[in-house]
Protein backbone atom coordinates (compact mmCIF):
# COMPACT_ATOMS: atom_id res chain seq x y z
CA UNK A 1 0.00 0.00 0.00
CA UNK A 2 1.33 3.08 -0.93
CA UNK A 3 1.95 5.60 2.24
CA UNK A 4 4.48 8.31 0.57
CA UNK A 5 4.66 9.97 -2.84
CA UNK A 6 8.17 11.97 -3.88
CA UNK A 7 7.21 14.36 -6.40
CA UNK A 8 9.67 15.31 -9.17
CA UNK A 9 9.38 19.31 -10.01
CA UNK A 10 10.67 20.34 -13.69
CA UNK A 11 8.20 18.22 -16.12
CA UNK A 12 6.01 16.57 -13.32
CA UNK A 13 4.34 19.23 -10.87
CA UNK A 14 5.63 22.65 -13.26
CA UNK A 15 6.34 22.90 -16.73
CA UNK A 16 9.48 22.66 -18.39
CA UNK A 17 9.23 26.24 -20.11
CA UNK A 18 9.08 27.60 -16.75
CA UNK A 19 12.39 26.33 -15.57
CA UNK A 20 13.82 26.84 -19.17
CA UNK A 21 12.77 30.26 -19.66
CA UNK A 22 12.18 32.19 -17.07
CA UNK A 23 13.99 30.46 -13.83
CA UNK A 24 16.88 29.80 -15.44
CA UNK A 25 17.69 33.05 -17.72
CA UNK A 26 16.54 35.25 -14.24
CA UNK A 27 19.33 33.07 -12.64
CA UNK A 28 21.94 34.17 -15.71
CA UNK A 29 21.31 37.36 -15.40
CA UNK A 30 22.04 38.04 -12.24
CA UNK A 31 24.72 35.93 -11.27
CA UNK A 32 27.63 38.31 -12.07
CA UNK A 33 26.21 40.51 -10.09
CA UNK A 34 24.98 39.06 -7.42
CA UNK A 35 28.37 37.11 -7.02
CA UNK A 36 30.41 40.84 -7.14
CA UNK A 37 28.12 41.69 -4.19
CA UNK A 38 27.56 38.98 -2.26
CA UNK A 39 31.07 37.31 -2.11
CA UNK A 40 31.53 38.04 1.32
CA UNK A 41 28.40 36.03 2.50
CA UNK A 42 29.45 32.62 4.39
CA UNK A 43 27.14 30.70 2.00
CA UNK A 44 27.88 32.75 -1.24
CA UNK A 45 31.86 31.78 -0.76
CA UNK A 46 31.23 28.28 0.61
CA UNK A 47 29.45 27.60 -3.24
CA UNK A 48 32.01 29.10 -4.79
CA UNK A 49 34.38 26.84 -2.85
CA UNK A 50 32.58 23.84 -4.32
CA UNK A 51 32.30 25.40 -7.76
CA UNK A 52 36.66 25.65 -7.23
CA UNK A 53 36.69 22.30 -6.00
CA UNK A 54 34.48 21.24 -9.18
CA UNK A 55 36.27 22.62 -11.80
CA UNK A 56 40.19 21.76 -9.53
CA UNK A 57 41.04 25.17 -9.54
CA UNK A 58 41.40 28.61 -8.07
CA UNK A 59 38.70 31.51 -9.87
CA UNK A 60 38.32 34.92 -9.53
CA UNK A 61 34.44 36.13 -9.17
CA UNK A 62 34.41 36.76 -12.78
CA UNK A 63 35.97 33.69 -13.86
CA UNK A 64 33.79 32.39 -11.73
CA UNK A 65 30.43 33.52 -13.07
CA UNK A 66 32.01 32.77 -16.48
CA UNK A 67 31.52 28.88 -15.44
CA UNK A 68 28.42 29.28 -13.95
CA UNK A 69 26.85 31.47 -16.67
CA UNK A 70 28.01 28.16 -19.38
CA UNK A 71 26.39 25.69 -16.68
CA UNK A 72 23.33 27.28 -16.87
CA UNK A 73 23.24 27.79 -20.37
CA UNK A 74 24.08 23.50 -20.17
CA UNK A 75 21.66 22.77 -17.62
CA UNK A 76 23.98 21.11 -15.52
CA UNK A 77 22.91 19.45 -12.30
CA UNK A 78 25.70 20.95 -9.92
CA UNK A 79 25.07 21.73 -6.45
CA UNK A 80 27.20 24.27 -5.84
CA UNK A 81 25.29 26.20 -8.90
CA UNK A 82 21.73 24.89 -7.43
CA UNK A 83 22.71 26.41 -4.53
CA UNK A 84 23.65 29.89 -6.33
CA UNK A 85 20.31 30.02 -7.81
CA UNK A 86 18.13 29.18 -5.49
CA UNK A 87 19.82 32.46 -3.35
CA UNK A 88 19.09 34.42 -6.59
CA UNK A 89 15.26 33.21 -7.00
CA UNK A 90 14.64 34.46 -3.44
CA UNK A 91 15.38 37.90 -4.48
CA UNK A 92 12.75 37.47 -7.36
CA UNK A 93 10.06 36.11 -5.32
CA UNK A 94 11.01 38.25 -2.72
CA UNK A 95 10.52 41.42 -4.81
CA UNK A 96 7.36 40.13 -6.83
CA UNK A 97 9.35 39.19 -10.21
CA UNK A 98 9.23 35.87 -9.65
CA UNK A 99 6.37 33.42 -9.52
CA UNK A 100 6.11 29.78 -8.64
CA UNK A 101 4.58 27.84 -11.68
CA UNK A 102 2.84 24.71 -10.70
CA UNK A 103 -0.14 23.00 -13.46
CA UNK A 104 -3.53 23.57 -12.17
CA UNK A 105 -3.62 19.88 -11.33
CA UNK A 106 -0.69 19.96 -8.60
CA UNK A 107 -1.99 21.92 -5.96
CA UNK A 108 -5.86 19.91 -6.28
CA UNK A 109 -4.09 16.73 -6.11
CA UNK A 110 -1.33 17.18 -3.44
CA UNK A 111 -4.13 18.60 -1.62
CA UNK A 112 -6.03 15.65 -1.86
CA UNK A 113 -3.31 13.23 -1.40
CA UNK A 114 -2.21 15.10 1.72
CA UNK A 115 -5.61 14.71 3.56
CA UNK A 116 -5.81 11.19 2.33
CA UNK A 117 -3.20 10.95 4.35
CA UNK A 118 -0.54 10.11 2.42
CA UNK A 119 3.40 11.47 2.87
CA UNK A 120 4.66 13.67 0.70
CA UNK A 121 8.25 14.70 -0.24
CA UNK A 122 10.25 16.17 -3.29
CA UNK A 123 13.04 15.57 -4.72
CA UNK A 124 14.37 17.58 -7.10
CA UNK A 125 17.67 18.80 -9.25
CA UNK A 126 17.34 22.44 -7.46
CA UNK A 127 18.45 23.21 -4.01
CA UNK A 128 15.70 22.18 -1.04
CA UNK A 129 16.07 25.96 -0.45
CA UNK A 130 14.64 26.70 -4.42
CA UNK A 131 11.74 24.29 -4.31
CA UNK A 132 10.65 25.68 -0.78
CA UNK A 133 10.41 28.74 -2.91
CA UNK A 134 8.64 27.81 -5.87
CA UNK A 135 5.98 26.09 -3.88
CA UNK A 136 5.87 28.71 -1.64
CA UNK A 137 5.00 31.34 -4.12
CA UNK A 138 2.44 30.11 -6.27
CA UNK A 139 -0.60 31.59 -7.97
CA UNK A 140 -2.42 29.04 -5.71
CA UNK A 141 -1.21 30.25 -2.72
CA UNK A 142 1.99 28.69 -0.37
CA UNK A 143 1.49 24.89 -1.14
CA UNK A 144 4.62 24.08 1.33
CA UNK A 145 2.70 23.23 3.98
CA UNK A 146 2.06 19.90 2.31
CA UNK A 147 4.96 18.58 2.23
CA UNK A 148 6.66 16.37 4.42
CA UNK A 149 10.56 16.94 3.50
CA UNK A 150 12.64 17.72 0.56
CA UNK A 151 15.87 16.20 -1.25
CA UNK A 152 18.25 17.60 -3.58
CA UNK A 153 21.10 16.84 -4.86
CA UNK A 154 22.66 16.67 -1.77
CA UNK A 155 21.46 13.17 -1.19
CA UNK A 156 22.61 12.81 -4.98
CA UNK A 157 21.81 12.25 -8.08
CA UNK A 158 18.53 11.41 -9.68
CA UNK A 159 19.52 8.99 -11.83
CA UNK A 160 21.28 6.96 -9.20
CA UNK A 161 19.61 4.19 -7.25
CA UNK A 162 21.56 5.02 -4.29
CA UNK A 163 20.08 8.56 -4.01
CA UNK A 164 16.32 6.83 -3.72
CA UNK A 165 17.61 3.79 -1.16
CA UNK A 166 18.84 7.17 0.35
CA UNK A 167 15.81 8.86 0.38
CA UNK A 168 14.18 5.72 2.19
CA UNK A 169 16.34 5.72 4.91
CA UNK A 170 15.33 9.35 5.37
CA UNK A 171 11.67 9.17 5.48
CA UNK A 172 11.77 5.75 7.26
CA UNK A 173 9.54 3.99 4.86
CA UNK A 174 9.63 0.42 2.81
CA UNK A 175 10.51 0.81 -0.63
CA UNK A 176 7.47 -0.77 -2.00
CA UNK A 177 5.02 1.80 -0.11
CA UNK A 178 6.06 4.59 -1.72
CA UNK A 179 5.78 6.04 -5.16
CA UNK A 180 7.97 8.48 -7.08
CA UNK A 181 6.82 10.74 -9.84
CA UNK A 182 8.82 12.23 -12.90
CA UNK A 183 8.30 12.95 -15.98
CA UNK A 184 12.26 11.54 -16.69
CA UNK A 185 12.31 7.93 -17.63
CA UNK A 186 16.52 7.24 -16.23
CA UNK A 187 14.84 8.94 -12.90
CA UNK A 188 12.16 6.46 -12.53
CA UNK A 189 14.16 3.57 -13.79
CA UNK A 190 16.75 4.42 -10.88
CA UNK A 191 13.96 4.64 -8.53
CA UNK A 192 12.47 1.71 -9.46
CA UNK A 193 15.88 -0.11 -9.05
CA UNK A 194 15.45 0.86 -5.43
CA UNK A 195 11.95 -0.84 -5.24
CA UNK A 196 9.85 2.22 -5.49
CA UNK A 197 6.95 2.54 -7.44
CA UNK A 198 6.74 4.68 -10.38
CA UNK A 199 4.69 6.61 -12.96
CA UNK A 200 5.69 8.74 -15.97
CA UNK A 201 3.90 12.03 -16.15
CA UNK A 202 3.36 12.76 -20.05
CA UNK A 203 2.17 16.51 -19.26
CA UNK A 204 3.64 17.13 -23.04
CA UNK A 205 5.24 16.86 -26.19
CA UNK A 206 8.42 17.61 -24.60
CA UNK A 207 8.84 13.94 -22.29
CA UNK A 208 10.06 11.18 -23.50
CA UNK A 209 7.75 7.84 -22.90
CA UNK A 210 9.46 4.98 -20.98
CA UNK A 211 7.30 2.28 -21.68
CA UNK A 212 8.51 0.53 -18.53
CA UNK A 213 6.59 2.88 -16.15
CA UNK A 214 3.20 3.18 -15.95
CA UNK A 215 2.12 6.88 -16.96
CA UNK A 216 -0.51 9.98 -16.50
CA UNK A 217 -0.80 12.87 -18.90
CA UNK A 218 -1.40 14.97 -14.94
CA UNK A 219 -2.07 14.29 -11.37
CA UNK A 220 -5.74 13.81 -11.93
CA UNK A 221 -5.26 10.21 -13.30
CA UNK A 222 -3.06 9.42 -10.08
CA UNK A 223 -4.67 8.19 -6.84
CA UNK A 224 -7.64 9.64 -7.37
C1 LIG B 1 13.24 24.15 -7.71
S1 LIG B 1 12.67 24.73 -9.24
C2 LIG B 1 14.11 24.65 -10.26
C3 LIG B 1 14.42 23.28 -10.66
C4 LIG B 1 15.81 23.13 -11.19
O1 LIG B 1 16.68 23.94 -10.89
C5 LIG B 1 16.12 22.03 -12.04
O2 LIG B 1 17.27 21.87 -12.42
C6 LIG B 1 15.05 21.08 -12.42
O3 LIG B 1 15.34 19.89 -11.88
P1 LIG B 1 14.25 18.72 -11.68
O4 LIG B 1 15.02 17.71 -10.92
O5 LIG B 1 13.08 19.27 -10.94
O6 LIG B 1 13.90 18.23 -13.04
MG1 LIG C 1 11.63 16.48 -14.26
Amino acid sequence: MIKAIITDIEGTTSSIDFVHDTLFPYAKQHMRRFLREQAGDDAVQHALDDVEAVVGQDLSIDEAADILEQWIDEDRKVTPLKTLQGMIWKIGYANGELQGHVYDDTPVALRRWHAAGYRLYVYSSGSVEAQKLIFGHTAHGDLTPLFSGYFDTRIGPKRETASYQAILREIGQPADAVLFLSDVGAELDAAHGAGLRTIQLLRDDKAVPSDAHAQAQDFNEILP
